[in-house]
């Protein structure tokens, strides 16, 4: 495979493995996380998370809760170019940039138009639905050599399957949420078997405000 950035996928869940409640309520981690959370975005290169998560949560994805002198590269997965142009990850707090399909129709080139002139820039790598792992060749080769993957849980399952995440860090909140149509930490298709399945490596572990963090290394 080509040179990919680094990439750290974190998430904020209830006990249960849930991202949100079934009414989209995704406030799990507390402020001591968050402000770790903040730590690790001021590190990284690029912030990544997938177009559900952009119409769902409008994330402004910059490092806001700590000082810091950089923000990182926003990235928005969007196959269909679905992103609304007042979101707040399409301020000019930090770059941003989509990544799109090569599919190509009258109204999205005209989009793209749009996103280009507002200084947005648009990666278009695979058919039907972004490839990811053509995606990260682009952006290593951008300069974006570590990304923190910031979900949803549809984005998570497509960079764990492809094998495209070195380190797992989650907070567990000590909260139950339920309900069988919560958005998971990684949702998609599943694997079939747990030979299959993505084997991880226990680095780290420690309490923080009511929660607890932990850390791991993705076995290759
Ligand atoms: N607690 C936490 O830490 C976090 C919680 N969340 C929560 O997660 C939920 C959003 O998750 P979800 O709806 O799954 O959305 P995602 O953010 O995971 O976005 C998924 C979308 O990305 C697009 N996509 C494009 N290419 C790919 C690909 N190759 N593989 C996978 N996805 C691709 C697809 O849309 P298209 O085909 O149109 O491109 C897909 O539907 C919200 O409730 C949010 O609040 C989100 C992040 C963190
Ligand atoms: N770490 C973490 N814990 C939670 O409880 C969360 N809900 C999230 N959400 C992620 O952070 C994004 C919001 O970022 P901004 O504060 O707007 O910069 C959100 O879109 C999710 O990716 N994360």
């Amino acid at each position: 495979m080509t040179k990919k950035p680094y990439v750290i996928s974190n998430v904020g869940m209830s006990l249960d493995g849930k991202l949100a409640t079934v009414n989209n309520d995704s406030r799990i981690s507390c402020e001591e996380d968050l402000i770790r959370v903040h730590k690790i975005r001021a590190n990284v290169d690029g912030i990544m998370v997938g177009i559900g998560t952009v119409l769902k949560d409008d994330p402004r994805l910059t490092v806001h809760k700590i000082k810091s002198d950089k923000n990182p590269v926003r990235i928005v997965v969007d196959s269909k170019l679905r992103i609304p142009l007042n979101a707040r990850v399409l301020n000019k707090e930090a770059k941003t940039i989509i990544a799109t399909t090569e599919d190509s129709d009258e109204e999205k080139e005209k989009k793209i138009k749009i996103l280009k002139d507002m200084g947005v820039e648009v990666v278009r790598c695979g058919k039907g639905k972004v490839d990811l792992k053509k995606l990260m060749g682009i952006l290593y080769e951008k300069g974006i050599k570590s990304i923190l993957l910031e979900g949803g849980g549809t984005l998570n399952w497509g960079m764990f399957k492809e094998g495209l995440v070195d380190e797992v860090s989650v907070y567990i909140a000590p909260k139950i949420f339920g309900g069988k149509d919560a958005p998971t930490y990684v949702d998609g298709e599943g694997f079939k078997t747990v030979d299959e399945c993505v084997k991880l490596e226990l680095k780290n572990f420690y309490k923080l405000g009511e929660g607890i963090v932990l850390e791991f290394k993705v076995k290759k």
